[in-house]
């Protein structure tokens, strides 16, 4: 599948509103909540707690998953690895549209293979792409497996799924990182607190 454009004789207009304005407007700062990590792991369970404690802060933010995405935007793509490639590019270019419209934008996808997450960083500004790493044992998500997708993987049924037949890349440098303390997985209004902390921290909810 061809990711090149293929468009020519094509223009960049400029608006009179423009982004700083929306974040003043909004009294936050756009930017990309990137959830990664393996099936199972805690991303949409993460990805819904952090959109409801922003707004119950009054943070406008949008939630991008992977699997919701699927029905409609991706709904031709499937999981080969070029497929996955195209599903992640294209939730960047949505992400990013959405940190330019000001919200604090959330995606949560598998994202497995490191370099679709690192072009998705650099599709974004100013280093506002906040890259989170669920980091949960693969036994922890098989475990859980709400949807019986590893055990249908591993009857064979469902090929090239992820942790099983198919890689899954750890980030090398996330910005944040959740992981299990002394063998137990932290609530999800934990999680969600390490990431507000973070967004805090680095000034995200509040206009500059
Ligand atoms: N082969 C294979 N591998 C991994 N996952 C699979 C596969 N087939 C179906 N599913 C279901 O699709 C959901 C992942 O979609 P994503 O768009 O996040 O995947 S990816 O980022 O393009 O790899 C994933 O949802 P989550 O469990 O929420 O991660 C699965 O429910
Ligand atoms: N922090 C947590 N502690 C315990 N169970 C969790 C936690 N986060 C998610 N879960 C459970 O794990 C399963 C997978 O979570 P989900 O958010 O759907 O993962 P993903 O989006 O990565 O596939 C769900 O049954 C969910 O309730």
């Amino acid at each position: 599948m061809s990711t090149l454009g293929n468009s020519t004789n094509i223009f960049w207009h400029d608006c009179a509103v423009g982004k700083v304005e929306r974040q003043k407007l909004l009294n936050q700062q756009g930017c990309v909540v990137w959830i990664t990590g393996l099936s199972g792991s805690g991303k949409s369970t993460l990805a819904c707690s952090v959109g409801r404690e922003l707004h119950s802060r009054g943070k406008l933010s949008y939630v991008l998953d992977g699997d919701n995405l699927r029905h409609g935007l991706n709904k031709n793509l499937g999981f080969k690895p070029e497929e996955r490639t195209e599903n992640i590019r294209r939730v960047g270019e949505v992400a990013k549209l959405f940190a330019d419209a000001g919200l604090i934008c959330i995606a949560s996808l598998i994202s497995p293979y490191r370099k679709d997450r690192d072009a998705c960083r650099s599709m974004v500004p100013d280093a506002s792409f906040i890259e989170v790493f669920m980091n949960m044992p693969l036994e922890v998500c098989e475990l859980r497996d709400p949807k019986g997708l590893y055990k249908l993987a591993r009857a064979g049924k469902i090929k090239g799924f992820t942790g099983i037949d198919d890689p899954y890349e750890p980030p090398l440098n996330c910005e944040i990182e959740i992981r299990q303390k002394d063998g137990i997985c932290p609530a999800p209004c934990e999680m969600a607190g390490q990431v507000i902390s973070y967004l805090d921290e680095k000034g995200y909810l509040h206009a500059h």
